[in-house]
């Protein structure tokens, strides 16, 4: 787990030096180190905790359970970083969250899944998680409001100091042998680790261009809906019905989106 993040961040890190060295040049960056490796710390542990929670819980309770991530950074932005937003946008996000959990939600028992714990360790990895991502929008709203941290910035000096955390993590735990031991035995891992790793770098791009420009928490409302809507999208690409449940939910997540693009403008915006 450790040394698949790794090469992620490497990959992410080299393409963030490409990029910023020839088609997106952006200039002097005064951002405060103190950001970017207490950024990057969060960052990372969001990852692995995230991707740890599958051993314990299957992928729609992961992905479930991470669409609330517009919640931490909702809170942790106001609590640590320093944001104001008006209370009915509180509700608005509450909204969207609500209807992309209630879409997604599978009842009974899947594979993989404990059964018998409400509560286990999956989910507590995934409360983690989510703490961990509250918390990495945070700073990330201290660099913009303080330094307007540009998006190519953010993403190199992250991803930097991540791989420098998950260096010593790999090293320390020995994780690193028994996975070069493993891509020894399974070459073709490495094509896959290639393709995830290049994917995971041009999304990640556009993820700092948004939260660089339009800040976290618009950026997790997006990635959020995304997850609804790559759902939506393949049920009615492939013929399947929604349930009643889920056309409720999707009337919810809808109508959560359109009231906070009308009234959801905070209150800096305006000024
Ligand atoms: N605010 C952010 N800062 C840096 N990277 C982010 C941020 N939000 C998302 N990412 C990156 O994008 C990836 C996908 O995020 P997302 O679509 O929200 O799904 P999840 O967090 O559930 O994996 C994350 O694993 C992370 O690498």
């Amino acid at each position: 787990m450790l040394s698949l993040v790794l090469v992620q961040c490497v990959v992410n890190y080299l393409y963030a030096k490409i990029v910023l060295s020839t088609v997106m040049k952006q200039g002097e960056d005064s951002t405060r180190t103190m950001y970017y490796w207490s950024s990057a710390l969060t960052y990372f542990l969001a990852m692995v905790c995230s991707n740890m929670a599958l051993q314990w819980v299957n992928y729609p309770t992961q992905v479930v359970g991470k669409s609330g991530k517009p919640i931490p950074v909702m809170v942790l932005g106001v609590l640590v970083g320093k944001k104001n937003y008006p209370l009915k946008k509180y509700f608005f996000v509450l909204m969207i969250v609500v209807g992309v959990a209630l879409f997604m939600f599978k009842d009974g028992k899947t594979a993989g899944g404990d059964a018998n714990a409400f509560f286990g360790f999956g989910e507590l990895l995934l409360l983690l998680s989510l703490t961990m991502d509250g918390l990495t929008g945070a700073i990330q709203e201290r660099m913009r409001a303080e330094h307007q941290t540009k998006s190519g910035h953010m993403m190199l000096n992250m991803n930097l100091w991540s791989i420098f955390y998950l260096l010593v993590a790999v090293l320390v735990s020995g994780e690193i042998f028994a996975f070069v031991n493993f891509v020894q035995n399974h070459p073709s891992i490495i094509w896959q680790i290639c393709n995830f790793s290049v994917a995971s770098a041009l999304g990640q791009c556009f993820i700092f261009l948004m939260v660089s420009d339009f800040g976290p928490l618009p950026c997790s409302i997006v990635t959020t809906t995304r997850k609804f809507f790559t759902v939506l999208g393949s049920v009615l690409l492939f013929g399947n019905t929604l349930l009643p449940r889920q056309w409720v939910a999707t009337l919810v997540v809808f109508f959560g989106l359109f009231l906070d693009a009308m009234y959801g403008k905070t209150a800096d915006k305006k000024k």
